[in-house]
Formats: structure tokens, sequence, C-alpha cells
């Protein structure tokens, strides 16, 4: 049976997927060395670039290669040091209890373990975005919890802790892993919760094929305790951090693809709450109270073959967007406020085993010093 190795990257990482933005348009691109960057990439984008223009390409793109050689042992290094010195102030958020979920969202994690239960029960309880099949809007944690979490996140922003990025199109966001949220809050949020909700969700993706040569023991493995009555990949590790938005930093998130098969993507601070409030004729209104302006995340979307559809969903405060990590999507820029989300890019070992997603192609296994990307030999 093979095993989660927690040190193994695909090869891709340390040249694939580079993001820089040229003229104002933004690109990812694969940077092997200068040559090939020059006679291949810049070659095919015919950009007419200035020599000046390329050697400042070339300069961006090898802080971030040095960025990423360095970013495993950095990120081990940070942790210790917030173990050893962060003092939290909201010390509760570390460790996941069931009353930080909304009602709605145990009622269908309780569904979606009923073996009685059909796929067709769970679909008719959930709110799968329109237009699409397998993209969903799911309540996940409380209001009280996301407020929670966040005062605790800014705690941590105000200190003088070292903080790592989640990517390198995102400067301000906090690695959860870093801080230490993932032993005891997001494992069990992803063992219990999310991974049998996906389970159902996106059944025809992560079921186990019946003409699979895998031996009977080694499948059994695989299931997780809770869902018996298929038999599915389960989601088996994660990458999770917070994405900030703020007029003035970051305000938008590129074009993209995720490293994960599933993301939940959980707004903590979206636009739900009303209150209660007198106009000037005193009579009660009730406005929206929203920490920002625009700023949906949006999806492109294949009709047919080729033509393409876009559609932009705006954050629901508690609420995760669900959708496969292979979908191109990214956030319109915010026009005032601060928005905050939880990205959780869930992994299935068996699934990125055959196919890395970031390179599309069979994974070149690499060993690291730090948590790697989710697979198991
Ligand atoms: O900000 C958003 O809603 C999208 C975030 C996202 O796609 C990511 O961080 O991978
Ligand atoms: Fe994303």
């Amino acid at each position: 049976m093979s095993t989660l190795r927690n040190n193994l990257v695909c090869q891709c990482y340390l040249t694939n997927n580079y993001y820089i933005e040229i003229k104002g348009q933004s690109y990812h691109i694969t940077y092997l060395d200068e040559v090939h960057l020059r006679e291949v990439t810049l070659s095919k984008l015919s950009l007419n670039l200035t020599e000046e223009e390329i050697k400042q390409i070339l300069n961006e793109l090898d802080t971030e290669k040095n960025r990423r050689l360095k970013v495993f042992c950095s990120s081990q290094e940070r942790k210790q040091m917030i173990l050893d010195k962060y003092v939290p102030k909201l010390i509760h958020v570390y460790t996941f209890k069931e009353s930080y979920l909304d009602k709605k969202f145990l009622k269908l994690v309780s569904l979606c373990k009923d073996p009685t239960a059909s796929n067709e029960d769970v679909f008719k309880s959930v709110e799968v975005i329109r237009g699409t099949k397998d993209m969903y809007r799911i309540p996940v944690f409380t209001q009280e919890f996301c407020t929670d979490l966040l005062n605790e996140l800014e705690n941590f922003k105000l200190s003088d802790m070292p903080k790592g990025r989640p990517n390198s199109m995102n400067h301000y966001g906090i690695l959860l892993d870093e801080v230490g949220f993932y032993e005891n809050l997001i494992n069990p949020l992803r063992e219990s919760y999310l991974d049998p909700v996906s389970s159902r969700l996106f059944f025809d993706y992560l079921k186990i094929p019946d003409k699979n040569s895998i031996d009977e023991q080694e499948s059994k493995d695989e299931v997780t305790n809770s869902v018996k009555h298929h038999k599915y990949y389960s989601l088996d590790s994660q990458k999770a951090f917070i994405v900030n938005y703020k007029v003035g930093e970051d305000v938008d998130l590129a074009p993209h693809y995720d490293n994960s098969e599933i993301t939940f993507n959980i707004s903590l601070d979206g636009n739900v709450t009303t209150a209660a409030t007198k106009n000037k004729n005193n009579e009660e209104i009730d406005i929206a109270l929203s920490n920002f302006e625009n700023g949906e995340v949006y999806f492109e979307l294949k009709v047919g073959e080729t033509a393409l559809r876009y559609i932009s969903l705006a954050h629901v405060k508690g609420s995760a967007i669900v959708h496969r990590g292979s979908l191109i999507h990214g956030a319109h820029p915010i026009t005032r406020g601060n928005r905050s989300n939880m990205v959780i890019w869930a992994r299935c070992s068996k699934i990125r085993n055959q196919k890395c997603p970031m390179c599309k192609s069979m994974p070149r296994l690499k060993e690291i010093p730090g948590i790697g990307d989710g697979f198991s030999i």
C-alpha cells in the first residue's frame, strides 16, 4: 500500500507556473534559464520588449526561483519560531469544535455519511452554482467563528513574527501551517467533514473505478471510515492559507488554477450581514454591512469544445465556494475595504500521483526538507 509522504513535490515546482506581469498583462510562464526565456517563451509572446525590460523580467524570475529554492527550509524555520515565540490572542480558534460549524453544514455532513442517502438526496440539499454541474456554495463556519478567527489572524499579522507567502501572486496572506493551525483545526476539518462531503459532491471524480486493479485490502484502506456506502479516493492532505485583499495592497488575483484536487474557498468576512438602522424620516431600514465592495471570485467555464463563459460569485461570510482545482479562476479587484478568505487546497494523493495538477504530467517526484505537495509513494 502506498503511504502519504509529507516531503515530496513534483520537480515542475522549480520551473513551471512563474507569475509575471508584462506591460499590464499577467502571464504564468515556464522558466528554465535565460536562453529558453529569450528564445522560446518571450519570442512566442511577441511583445517587442527592450533589453532593459527583458533584464527586469529576468531579475524578477530569478528572485522567485531563489524564493522557491529556499521556501521549504524557511517555512520550517518560521513554523518553529512561531511555535516558540508567538503568543496567540484567541487560543481556542486553534482547536476544532463542532460548534464552529454552521448547523446546515453539520446536517449536510450527516447526510453525506448516511449510507441510506443517495447522491441525489445530497444534491437536493446543496446550492449548486447556476449553470454548472459541480460547483457549490456551502455554509461551513458560523459567523462567530469567522469573526474570532479574523481577530486572531489580525493579532498574528500585527506581531513581529516572520511571515511566509501563500504563493507568488499573493503578498499579504498567511500560511496556516506555519501559524500552527493544521494539527488541531484544519486536519480534523478535512478528514471528518470536507472529505465525506467531497466524496458525494465530486462522486464521479473521486470514486474508485470498478475496473481498478487495486486489490481489496488496498482499496479498503483508502476509504475513510466515515462513508462506507461507496469507495472513493479520500482527500488526504491540504495546503491551507488566508488570502487578503485591501486597497493599496493586493486588490485582486490573476487567473490561475490551483495546486489542489478540490478547493474550498471560505469567506471570512463576505457580504451578508444586515443591520437595522434609521433613515432621516426615522423609519427603520435594513442596510447591508460589508467589509468590502466588489472583489468577486470568477471562473472560466468551457461551453462545448472551444467557447468560454465567465461567472462571477460574491463571497458570503462563512460559506465556501467549492470547486475542482483545475478550473481557471481569479478574483476581481476590490474597490473599498478589506477581504479575507480561508483557502483550502484539498489534495488526493491517489489522483495526483497519476497526474501532477501543475504540469499536468506524470509527477517527477523530488524530496524536499519540509512539507510537500501531497504525493505518496
Ligand atoms: O480570492 C478568492 O476568492 C480566490 C482565491 C484563490 O483562488 C486562491 O487563492 O487560490
Ligand atoms: Fe485559486
